[in-house]
């Protein structure tokens, strides 16, 4: 059997896709390793199966066994709640495909049914849902300790805002207090760059260093608002791999951004087999 997949990225945040309608594929851990390595495999930081919420054992209850479902791995083979950029190339590859009736739709996730609209010019916002903040935390970056602010966007962040993006070394696993993130963290670094903009880097559970992170982008958003002493407002997020938007309302989040695809074709039989 013949097993299609699609590169793409959003904001150089990239994955390869694999449409999967009815769940067959056999997609272990060692699978997704191997399609995310740079070397023998693809090379992504996450994968995105599109399959029907009905196919999905795990997927929350109470969305339409009929709604298009992204099944979202991170690199290692661990399984994350939401992703943001994923999301939006989720949607634009639908939209492209006619696996759904207009430019806007809902999206089955880990974290939630969101919908996603996708736009002429090839952008797509998403409504990411409930943003929370939660207490206070710390990340150890080079022997310095910052503080930072919790954020749950359905999957967990620590957004700490310094004064040195740039200097950062960001090869390594930042600590973090596991006693307040039992299941790991999303880690972003921020710094203002003007009038509702900031710049971030970030370090992602269960890939490393991103070139962007969209829910990390929004974690950083109400973060940044929060330092201002606001809870609502709009705020251009510059990450390595590009900008985009980021709207907060009364406790919920937009995200706008590209989404851009680079490659399809099929795997190789062989080579999938003996993983
Ligand atoms: N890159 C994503 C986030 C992917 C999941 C994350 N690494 C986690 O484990 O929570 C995004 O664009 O939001």
């Amino acid at each position: 059997m013949a097993i299609p997949f699609r590169k793409g990225h959003g904001t150089q945040n990239d994955f390869v896709l694999l449409p999967d309608p009815d769940g067959d594929l056999d997609l272990t851990e060692s699978r997704v390793r191997a399609l995310c390595d740079r070397r023998r495999g693809l090379g992504a930081d996450g994968v995105l199966r599109v399959v029907r919420t009905k196919a999905v054992p795990d997927a929350p209850e109470g969305i339409d066994g009929d709604v298009w479902f992204m099944d979202y791995r991170n690199a290692d083979g661990s399984i994350a709640e939401m992703c943001g950029n994923g999301v939006r190339v989720f949607a634009r590859h639908l939209a492209q495909h006619d696996l759904v009736d207009g430019p806007e739709f809902p999206v089955g996730t880990r974290a939630g049914l969101r919908t996603a609209t996708v736009h002429p010019d090839g952008d797509v916002t998403v409504d990411m849902g409930p943003v929370r903040l939660l207490g206070t935390s710390t990340a150890t970056v080079d022997g310095r300790t910052m503080t930072g602010i919790g954020v749950d966007v359905g999957n967990p962040h620590l957004a700490c805002v310094t004064d040195d993006l740039d200097g950062l070394d960001l090869t390594t696993q930042p600590g973090f207090d596991s006693a307040v993130f039992p299941n790991g963290v999303n880690i972003e670094f921020i710094v203002p760059a003007g009038d509702a903009e900031i710049r971030m880097r970030v370090h992602e559970r269960g890939v490393g260093e991103t070139r962007s992170c969209g829910t990390g982008t929004v974690a950083a958003a109400a973060a940044a608002l929060r330092a201002a002493g606001r809870a609502d407002g709009e705020v251009t997020v510059h990450i390595p791999g590009g900008t985009v938007r980021v709207a907060i309302a009364d406790g919920t989040a937009t995200l706008t951004g590209p989404a851009e695809f680079v490659a399809e074709g099929t795997l190789g039989q062989e080579w999938w087999s003996g993983l």
